[in-house]
């Protein structure tokens, strides 16, 4: 459960959970989706309760004992299937499907529907925060280092509507363990949210990442 986890998946494995499991993540993100628009009668609601606590249970016969964590492979293939913003295997997640550039540079183009909205018909300002943390978060990683997040400022510069929305994020600087990066979330009219944050290598990363205490060098990317 939990934290960073190799294991020995090879590539056809991995390629079969995600078959299984992504179109799976999906039916439960329709649902999601469905039961905040429904306008079925009070029975129908009743006896769809009654076939999904059903599901619940034969979901629960077999369980981790907690979150799924970061896995990877001996290829260093990272897997964040837990993830609220990228997982596979996270319903709550949009997800994005991000490319990454070795310049640090990232950008995604995804659909935020009904799930996500804060003020009508609009984006709520967490959840804007939450997509950017990961974006400017995949741009440190993306570009060798990786951190936690030490500090997040938001811009809201106009409201975000629900539907088709793209998001970049790129590196401004780095300076040994911290890596500052900028980001933002546009619709078609351009430009709703702007980010900055600082991106720090824990402690207990450096120990592994340097021995030596050398900050200079490049850390090891646990991005995928
Ligand atoms: C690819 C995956 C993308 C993932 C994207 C998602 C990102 C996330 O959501 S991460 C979750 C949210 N963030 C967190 O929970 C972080 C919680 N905080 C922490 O873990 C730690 O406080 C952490 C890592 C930020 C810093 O801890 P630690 O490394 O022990 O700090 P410490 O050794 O005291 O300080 C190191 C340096 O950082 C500075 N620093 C530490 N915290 C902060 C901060 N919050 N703001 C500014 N500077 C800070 C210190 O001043 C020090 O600077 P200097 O070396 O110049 O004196």
């Amino acid at each position: 459960m939990g934290g960073f986890q190799q294991d020995e998946m090879t590539p056809e494995q991995i390629e079969h959970e995600v078959g299984l499991y992504g179109p799976f993540t999906e039916v439960v993100r329709e649902l999601v989706d469905a039961t905040i628009r429904t306008e079925v009668d009070d029975d129908e609601i009743r006896a769809v309760q009654a076939e999904l606590e059903d599901i619940v249970a034969r979901l629960r016969r077999s369980q981790l004992d907690g979150p799924y964590g970061v896995r990877f492979n001996a290829t260093g293939h990272g897997r964040p299937w837990g993830n609220s913003v990228v997982g596979l295997r996270n319903a709550i997640a949009p997800p994005l499907a991000i490319e990454r550039e070795s310049t640090g540079r990232v950008r995604c183009e995804f659909h935020l529907g009904a799930a996500y909205e804060g003020p009508p018909s609009l984006v709520h300002g967490g959840v804007s925060a939450l997509i950017l943390d990961q974006m400017l978060g995949e741009a440190a990683g993306a570009g060798g280092r990786p951190g936690m997040t030490a500090t997040l400022t938001l811009h809201y510069r106009r409201a975000t509507p629900l539907g088709d929305l793209r998001a970049e994020a790129w590196i401004e600087r780095t300076e040994g363990i911290k890596t500052w990066a900028h980001g933002r979330i546009e619709d078609a009219e351009g430009v709703t949210v702007e980010a900055e944050g600082l991106f720090i290598l824990p402690r207990w990363a450096r120990e592994l990442a340097f021995p030596t205490g050398d900050a200079a060098e490049t850390p090891p990317s646990y991005a995928e």
